[in-house]
C-alpha cells in the first residue's frame, strides 16, 4: 500500500513551521513590486507560437437602461487582409481575417536551438499561411447601412488591395481598386450600393459552391464543429476525415437548399424548400406582432401547441392510433384547430402560435431532408443556416423528424458556425491565402470577454482601448446584467410512437443573438502549431484525463472561484498595485466569473470543454486584461531561494552511488513538485514554512512505494538493461518555477547529461500560474551553471549561455565536448498540455527523442495521464488535490506518481 503522508505534512509544518517567515519574502520585502517590474520589462519578446489574446472582445454601447444594448467591437489594430460577405434574403454574414502584429521572437537562444534541431535549411517548413484571426459578424439585410458603417468604421478595407489575391495587402490601396468576395443574392442586388458607398467591387461567388466549401472547411478544420442534439442533449461528434463524404447539407436560411455533397467541390443541389426561416419569421411576425426574430423564438418557449395544432388524440377521442404507430399526442394537422369558426387570431396566445409555427416548419424541414437522404442513400445530414439559431427546440424537432422517419438510420447533425457557411466559403475562395492548407492543429478558438454577456446587435464604430473595454465591463456590473439563461434545453417527452411533447424550457429568456454570435468565438490561426510527432495515435488522443461533466465542473467552479481573490491580488501586485491595475483586476474577476457562470449553465457552450481548456481560459482572461505575469515576483524569489541551496544539493548527490542517486533524484522531483500555486492545499502550506523547509520536509516524508511506483522499472532501464545504450535525447517537460525546476528537474537533467543523453527542457511559451517559461529558463540555467561544470558545458553546447552569461561566446566550433542541454517552448500558455497543438520547435525537437519526462499535475495528471507515446515516457507528479487523488488513484492528497511506460 502506498503511504499516505498528508496528515503528517500538515502536522510537521504546523509545529515546526508556524510563525516562520517565508524565506524569500524577507529578501523581497525591500522593494517588492519594483523587482517584479524590472523583470517584466527586461523579459525577452513574447513567443508568438500561441497568439496574444484577441483584443476584439465586444463592448457595450448605449444607455444602461436598454434591455438589449448595442455591442461594439473594440479596435482592431491588426492588418485586415481579407474580408468576405454572404448577403442573404434575411441576414448579411461577414467573415474577416485580421493578422497578428508580427512580433520579433527570434532571440539568440531560439536561433541557436533551431539550428541544432535542424529547423533551418530544409528542416524548416515554410508556412504559406499567415497567423491571424478569423472573426464572424452578422447584420440584418434590411439594415444594410449598419453593415456598411461597420466595414468603414473598422477600416476593414484598409489593406485590401486590387487584385485580391495579391499578398501585398499592406501597400496603400486605391479605394476604387478594391475587390471583395461576396456570395448570396445580395452580392448581385447590392453590388452598386457597395460601389457607391464604399468604392468596392463585389466579386461574386456561387452561393452553393460557397455553402459547400464553407461546410467542408469547418468539418475539416474545427475540432468540435458538428454535434447532435436529441431530447435536449447536445453531443459533439468526431468527424473522420476519411469517411466524411457523401453527406447531405441542408442550409436553412430564408429558404432552404438541400445539397448532396460528394467531396471537395463535388456536389449537387438536389432539392430545396420555400418553407424555411423566412416563413417562420414572416408568418410569425404577422400573427404575433413580434418585433424581432428572437422575440418570436422566445415566445415559443412558453407556448403550448396543442391549443393550435390538431392532435391525433383530438381526432381519435384521446386514443393513440397505434396500428400505424401514432400516439395521441402526435400532431395530426398543424394549425388544424384554428379551423374553429368562433375564434379569431386574437383569441389565440402568441406563444402558442409561435410554437406551432416553429414546430411545423422545423418538422417539415427534417422530414424533407430525410426524404432526400433516403433518395440518395445518405446517412448523415448536416444542418446549417441561421434559422437553427442554436435553438434547442428547433434542433430537437429536426432531429426527431429525421430519427423518427428513418427509424434511427439517419442522423441529424448541426454546425456551431451554422449561419456562416456561405461567408466562410466566399472567404475560402480567395486564392493564395493558404487557408486550404489549414489543419485542425493550426486553429485555436478563443472566447473573448464579451462572450458570456448578453447584449443587442453587434455593430458600430470601434472602441478605442483597454480602458474602454474595462468601462464596458464596469457598465455591465453596474447594470447588474446577470448571465442570462442559456438556450433552453427542451426535454421533449416522446411516447415512442411518434408523439413529441411540448418543450419544457429551462430558462425563459433566449440567449441573445449577439452573444450567440460571440459564442462562435474568434478563430486564431496559428500556422506554427504542430501535432506532437511522438503521439502514438493522434486520432484517438484525448488530452483531458477526466471528463468535465456537470458534477466535475461544479467542483472546479468552486475551486477556481475560491482561488480568484488570491489570484487577483497577485495579478494586481504584479502590475505595481496601481489604481489602473486594480480596475483591470476587477474587470478580470468579472469577466472570468462570467465565463464560469456561463459554462456552469451549459458546459458545452464553447464547444467540448475539458479542464485543460478551463485552466487555459483563466490564463487567457488574465492576458486579456493585460496581466502579463501574475506570479512574477513569487517565481523570482523562489528561483533565488532554490538556486542558493542547489550547490549543496548537487554536492550531496555526488557523494551517492549511481543507484541511490537516481532514487534521490526522482524523489527530489516528486518532493519539489509540492510548490504549486495552483493548489490551494499547498498555498496554505507555504504560510507555514520557508521554501527550503517545505522542500526538506516534503522529501523526508516521501515513502515508497508511491501510489504508482514504477521506479524500479525505470532504474533497471537506466542502470542495467541498456546501460551502454543510454537514451539519445530526453524531453523534460518542466512545471513550476523555484524548487520544482531548480531542485527537482535540473538535477535530473544533469544526471541524464552525465549518461550522455541530450536533454531538451520543454517549458511554457507564456506564463501560467507559477510555471516556469521557456524565456526564463536560460537565466536560471546560467545561474545553476555557475556551480556545476556538467550543466555549464551542456548549456554551452546547447547555446543556452549566449544571452545570459557574459564572456561566453556562442561559437559552436569551439564548444566543449558535451551533449547539449537545450530549451524549447511548448507553444502553450496553460498549466496543461494538449499534444495536438505544440510549437513547431518542440515538434522538431521530438524527432530524435527517445525519452519523455512529463512532470507535474497539469501535464502528467490532469492531462496526458493516459496518453501513449511512440517512445518511453516517465510521468512524475505529486497529487495535490484530494478529489483528484481519490478519483484517479483511490489515493490521498500528497500521494506521488512515478509512472514509467517503456515502449518495449
Ligand atoms: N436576428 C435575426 N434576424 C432575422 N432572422 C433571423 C435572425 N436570427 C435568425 N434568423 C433566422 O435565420 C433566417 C436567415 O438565415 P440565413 O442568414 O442563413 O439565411 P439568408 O442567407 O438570409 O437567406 P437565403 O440564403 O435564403 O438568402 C431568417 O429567415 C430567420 O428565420
Ligand atoms: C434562393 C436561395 C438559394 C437563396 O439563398 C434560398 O433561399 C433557397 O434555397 N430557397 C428555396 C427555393 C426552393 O428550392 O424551393
Ligand atoms: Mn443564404
Amino acid at each position: 500500500m502506498a503511504a499516505n503522508n498528508s496528515d503528517s505534512i500538515q502536522e510537521e509544518l504546523g509545529e515546526g513551521g508556524v510563525g516562520v517567515k517565508h524565506e524569500a519574502e524577507e529578501e523581497a520585502e525591500g522593494a517588492p513590486s519594483s523587482a517584479a517590474q524590472a523583470t517584466a520589462t527586461t523579459m525577452l519578446p513574447r513567443s508568438s507560437s500561441r497568439p496574444q489574446l484577441d483584443l476584439s472582445g465586444a463592448a457595450i454601447h448605449g444607455t444602461l437602461e436598454d434591455r438589449n444594448p448595442t455591442i461594439l467591437l473594440p479596435n482592431q489594430s491588426d492588418d485586415i487582409s481579407h474580408l468576405a460577405l454572404d448577403i442573404g434574403g434575411s441576414l448579411i454574414k461577414l467573415v474577416y481575417f485580421s493578422r497578428h502584429a508580427e512580433l520579433s521572437t527570434e532571440d539568440k537562444r531560439k536561433i541557436s536551438t533551431k539550428r541544432r534541431l535542424g529547423m533551418f535549411n530544409g528542416g524548416r517548413r515554410s508556412y504559406p499561411i499567415l497567423g491571424g484571426r478569423l472573426h464572424f459578424v452578422k447584420f440584418e439585410t434590411g439594415k444594410l447601412n449598419e453593415c456598411l458603417d461597420f466595414i468603414s468604421s473598422k477600416q476593414l478595407l484598409r489593406g485590401v488591395v486590387s487584385g485580391v489575391d495579391s499578398p501585398s495587402w499592406r501597400s496603400g490601396a486605391q479605394p476604387d481598386n478594391i475587390v471583395i468576395k461576396a456570395t448570396g443574392g445580395g452580392a448581385y442586388k447590392y453590388a452598386d450600393l457597395f460601389k457607391e458607398r464604399l468604392g468596392v467591387s463585389l466579386e461574386k461567388e456561387d452561393e452553393m459552391d460557397c455553402l459547400v466549401s464553407g461546410a467542408n472547411f469547418l468539418l475539416k478544420a474545427i475540432r468540435h464543429e458538428a454535434f447532435t442534439h436529441m431530447d435536449g442533449h447536445k453531443e459533439y461528434v468526431q468527424i473522420d476525415q476519411n469517411d466524411l463524404f457523401p453527406f447531405l447539407l441542408v442550409n436553412v436560411g430564408s429558404g432552404v437548399s438541400i445539397i448532396k455533397v460528394d467531396g471537395h467541390g463535388k456536389f449537387q443541389r438536389v432539392s430545396g424548400t420555400n418553407v424555411g426561416g423566412g416563413t417562420y419569421w414572416g408568418l410569425g411576425r404577422l400573427m404575433t406582432k413580434c418585433k424581432s426574430f428572437d422575440e418570436l423564438l422566445e415566445l415559443s418557449q412558453r407556448g403550448d401547441n396543442s391549443t393550435i395544432d390538431m392532435l391525433v388524440g383530438d381526432i381519435y377521442g384521446g386514443l393513440d392510433y397505434s396500428k400505424i404507430g401514432l400516439s395521441a399526442s402526435t400532431i395530426a394537422s398543424s394549425f388544424g384547430k384554428t379551423i374553429s369558426e368562433n375564434k379569431e387570431l386574437s383569441d389565440y396566445r402568441p406563444e402558442d402560435i409561435s410554437l406551432s409555427l416553429l414546430r411545423m416548419i422545423s418538422y417539415n424541414i427534417g422530414q424533407i431532408s430525410y426524404l432526400n437522404a433516403l433518395r440518395y442513400g445518405l446517412k448523415r445530414i448536416f444542418f446549417g443556416g441561421f434559422f437553427i439559431r442554436g435553438h434547442a427546440y428547433t434542433m430537437d424537432t429536426i432531429s426527431f423528424a429525421v430519427n423518427f422517419w428513418s427509424k434511427g438510420e439517419a442522423q441529424a447533425m448541426f454546425l456551431r458556425h451554422e449561419g456562416f457557411l456561405g461567408a466562410l466559403g466566399a472567404f475560402m475562395s480567395y486564392e493564395k491565402h493558404g487557408l486550404d492548407d489549414l489543419r485542425v492543429h493550426h486553429l485555436v478558438e478563443r472566447f473573448p470577454m464579451g462572450a458570456p454577456y448578453v447584449g443587442g446587435k453587434i455593430h458600430g464604430p470601434p472602441l478605442g482601448d483597454l480602458n474602454a473595454k474595462i468601462s464596458w465591463m464596469e457598465k455591465f456590473v453596474q447594470k447588474g446584467t446577470q448571465i442570462i439563461a442559456p438556450v433552453p434545453m427542451g426535454v421533449p417527452a416522446t411516447t415512442g410512437m411518434g408523439g413529441f411533447e411540448r418543450p419544457t424550457s429551462k430558462g425563459d429568456i433566449l440567449r441573445s443573438d449577439a452573444s450567440a454570435a460571440l459564442n462562435v468565438g474568434v478563430l486564431h490561426l496559428v500556422p506554427t502549431l504542430d501535432v506532437f510527432p511522438l503521439l502514438e495515435d493522434p486520432k484517438t488522443y484525448e488530452p483531458n484525463t477526466i471528463d468535465l461533466d456537470q458534477d466535475e465542473f461544479k467542483y472546479w467552479f468552486k475551486v477556481l472561484s475560491d482561488h480568484l481573490p488570491d489570484l487577483v491580488d497577485k495579478a494586481v501586485a504584479s502590475e505595481g498595485g496601481t489604481d489602473d491595475a486594480e480596475r483591470r483586476g476587477d474587470a478580470f474577476v468579472h469577466a472570468f466569473s462570467a465565463h464560469l457562470a456561463r459554462l456552469m449553465e451549459e458546459p458545452a457552450a464553447y464547444g467540448k470543454f475539458g479542464l485543460a481548456n478551463l485552466l487555459e481560459l483563466r490564463e487567457e482572461c488574465l492576458r486579456e486584461f493585460q496581466f502579463v505575469d501574475a506570479y512574477i515576483s513569487i517565481k523570482q524569489r523562489e528561483n533565488e531561494a532554490s538556486l542558493a541551496v542547489l550547490p549543496d544539493l548537487l554536492m550531496e548527490l555526488d557523494t551517492m552511488n549511481e543507484e541511490a542517486r537516481l532514487l534521490a533524484l526522482i524523489e527530489g522531483v516528486l518532493a519539489a513538485n509540492i510548490f504549486d500555486w495552483g493548489s490551494r492545499a499547498c498555498v496554505e502550506l507555504y504560510h507555514k514554512g520557508t521554501i527550503i523547509e517545505i522542500y526538506r520536509m516534503s522529501r523526508k516524508k516521501m515513502q515508497r512505494p508511491w501510489r504508482i511506483d514504477d521506479f524500479d522499472m525505470f532504474k533497471k532501464r537506466m542502470l542495467t538493461d541498456r546501460k551502454d545504450q543510454p537514451y539519445k535525447r530526453a524531453l523534460l517537460f518542466v512545471d513550476n518555477s523555484g524548487a520544482d525546476v531548480v531542485l527537482g528537474m535540473l538535477p535530473l537533467a544533469r544526471e541524464l547529461l552525465r549518461h550522455g543523453t541530450e536533454v531538451v527542457l520543454v517549458a511554457n511559451s507564456l506564463p501560467a500560474l507559477n510555471d516556469v517559461t521557456a524565456n526564463e529558463l536560460p537565466e536560471i540555467i546560467a545561474e545553476a551553471s555557475k556551480h556545476c561544470g556538467i550543466l555549464r558545458k551542456a548549456a554551452e553546447a546547447g547555446g543556452l549561455l549566449v544571452d545570459a552569461m557574459a564572456g561566453i561566446q556562442d561559437d559552436l566550433k569551439d564548444a566543449p565536448e558535451s551533449v547539449p542541454l537545450m530549451v524549447v517552448e511548448n507553444g502553450c500558455g496553460s498549466p496543461c498540455i494538449d499534444f495536438r497543438q505544440v510549437s513547431s520547435e518542440l515538434a522538431a525537437a521530438a524527432k530524435d527523442a527517445d525519452l519523455l519526462i512529463l512532470e507535474g499535475m497539469g501535464r502528467a495528471l490532469h492531462t496526458n495521464l493516459n496518453a501513449r507515446f511512440k517512445c518511453d515516457a516517465l510521468k512524475l507528479a505529486m497529487v495535490k488535490n484530494q478529489r483528484l487523488a481519490e478519483k484517479l488513484f483511490n489515493g490521498n492528497i500528497y500521494d506521488c506518481i512515478c509512472k514509467f511506460e517503456p515502449i518495449s
